[in-house]
């Protein structure tokens, strides 16, 4: 067996070599780059092998936010053996998205497939092809379309309806709450039972364990991703992330095969009156003349990959909206206002309300320009081609700096102020640009992305969040101990919720249960 100097002589070994090729690349790299005459955008200075990784703190949104401050809105970035081109404006991202849209369809691929049991079935990160384009239609027309959203009403207002005896439950007990969790609860449900018809109850035990997977996978991920970093040593898993994933993907993809049985016998036999995502994806894995032919590892990393793209973003939207609304009374009662004379006060407000609700509307577009729940979009260029008068290379990974473009004092009033007004009609600003139905036409503020390659679960996500802040705002009043206010810090995970648990009192203002047989 070795020993620990053994152990330490051939780390050392090893550091060497790696530090040396890692040098040697670099400098034929750029002899190479420098023979073509091609023009990178700028770069910050870098240090030896580390290139820029002591530039970037924990949060890579806002550290990429001060590169740009300083070098410009389109930088280029390496760390270690891997590079990133970062656009931190609306008119460059444009020119990206829109203008050369076709080129910049496709996502770079982040981690070592090897420990990806879904390697080749995935959606979110899948090539510009034949594959993406059938899930992407699926998913529009179908899976996550309007009308899907809206056969699913019921199972919103139910669990919305479950969050709200909760909130009365701990006003009852006068205990904090902590709001973050409760509405990531009620968000898993929601998606679950649309998904699969399970929920993430500590009673019903399915539910909740694939909600603990995904949310384990999730938290993972980026360390996974980072062994990116070593070029062809990431694929020894030096850190044992890899390992990690791939045990969390069996034992997801053993409680998802589990649920597709009982659906399968379930479809055989009887005829659902409701289908849900699972039962659609089935019936196209059955069927024989579907344009492309869905596997049952092609169902189950689909569904895992809505779970990922999915919860984490709705939750966080709605607690950021919430920690605002808490952190602005006058905002706070304004909304309940437009509720109350919309509404009133004898029954609760349901989804059909959001339409006359556009100060609620506007509350919510403020809080997801404020806090992009998907802070960096990843792209990856198809050929080489000139932005901006810069070169960019094909398979260059291209980060879209949603939070920062959406903070860009260039193109807001403001933008660090919390001031849903610059979304109302008659707001200073152009209304059609503001008003824009955040469908990724306007550059200024695009937190769903753009194109082809935006985000299918937006009408989804908004019938969660206008139809969970109208219910709290209506039925509840939130302090905070001591009367502080809570500390907008953004926390450093992948869709940058917040840093600390919304942790507040609430206190009814009507009584959701007594109004709940009236509505
Ligand atoms: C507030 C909530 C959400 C936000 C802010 C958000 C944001 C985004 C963004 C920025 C992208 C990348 C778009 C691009 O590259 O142009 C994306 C992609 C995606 N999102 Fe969402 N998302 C949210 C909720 C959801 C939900 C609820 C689902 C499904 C249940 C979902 C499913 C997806 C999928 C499947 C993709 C990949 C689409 C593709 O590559 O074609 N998202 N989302």
């Amino acid at each position: 067996m070795a020993n620990s100097s053994d152990i330490l002589f051939y780390g050392l070994l090893f550091f060497i070599w790696f530090a040396t090729t890692t040098f040697f690349r670099y400098v034929l790299k750029q002899r190479k780059n420098g023979s073509k005459q091609i023009r990178h955008p700028p770069s910050p200075p870098s240090l030896p092998i580390i290139g820029h990784l002591h530039l970037l703190g924990s949060v890579a949104s806002k550290s990429y936010q001060t590169l740009a401050n300083q070098y410009g809105p389109l930088i280029r970035l390496r760390v270690v053996s891997s590079s990133v081109v970062v656009v931190s404006n609306a008119a460059i991202a444009k020119e990206f998205l829109k203008n050369n849209e076709m080129n910049f369809v496709s996502r770079p691929q982040f981690g070592a497939a090897d420990f990806n049991i879904y390697a080749g079935s995935e959606f979110v990160n899948a090539e510009y092809g034949p594959y993406w384009r059938f899930m992407k239609k699926l998913c529009m027309t179908e899976l996550l379309s309007v009308t899907q959203v809206n056969r699913f009403v019921d199972i919103r207002r139910q669990e919305m309806m479950k969050l709200l005896k909760i909130l009365v439950g701990f006003s009852e007990e006068r205990k904090a709450c902590d709001l973050g969790v409760e509405l990531m609860t009620t968000t898993n449900n929601v998606i679950s039972r649309m998904a699969m018809s399970t929920r993430c109850t500590p009673g019903l035990d399915e539910g909740r364990r694939l909600w603990e997977f995904v949310k384990e996978i999730f938290e993972l991920s980026p360390k996974f991703a980072l062994g990116e970093l070593f070029g062809p040593i990431g694929k020894l898993d030096l850190f044992g992330y890899g390992k990690r994933v791939k045990a969390l993907l069996s034992k997801f993809d053993s409680l998802v095969e589990k649920i597709m049985v009982e659906h399968e016998n379930e479809l055989n036999s009887s005829n659902k009156e409701r289908k849900d995502m699972m039962d659609i994806l089935l019936e196209i894995h059955g069927d024989k003349k579907a344009e492309v032919k869905l596997s049952r590892t092609d169902i189950k990393s689909f569904l895992m990959e809505l779970f990922m793209a999915g919860t984490e973003t709705v939750s966080v939207a709605l607690t950021w909206t919430l920690a605002e609304l808490i952190n602005h009374p006058k905002v706070f009662r304004q909304l309940r206002d437009e509720i109350n004379t919309v509404v009133g006060s004898k029954r609760l407000v349901q989804e059909f309300d959001v339409p006359k609700l556009l100060y609620l509307q506007a509350v919510v577009k403020e809080s997801l320009r404020l806090h992009a729940p998907a802070p960096l979009m990843f792209r990856r260029c198809g050929e080489d081609c000139k932005i901006n008068g810069y070169d960019i290379l094909a398979n260059e990974r291209i980060a879209f700096n949603v939070f920062a473009i959406m903070r860009d004092p260039s193109s807001w009033d403001n933008p660090l102020e919390f001031q849903p007004e610059r979304f109302m009609v008659g707001s200073k600003v152009a209304y059609d640009d503001y008003q824009m139905d955040l469908k990724g036409q306007n550059f200024n503020v695009f937190p769903f992305g753009s194109g082809r390659r935006g985000c299918p679960g937006a009408s989804l996500s908004l019938a969660v969040v206008h139809s969970a802040v109208a219910l709290l705002v209506q039925c509840f009043d939130f302090t905070v101990h001591g009367g502080e206010k809570i500390k907008m810090e953004e926390g450093s995970g992948l869709s940058a919720g917040l840093a600390h648990p919304l942790m507040c009192y609430v206190t009814p203002h009507l009584n959701p249960l007594e109004l709940l047989h009236l509505s």
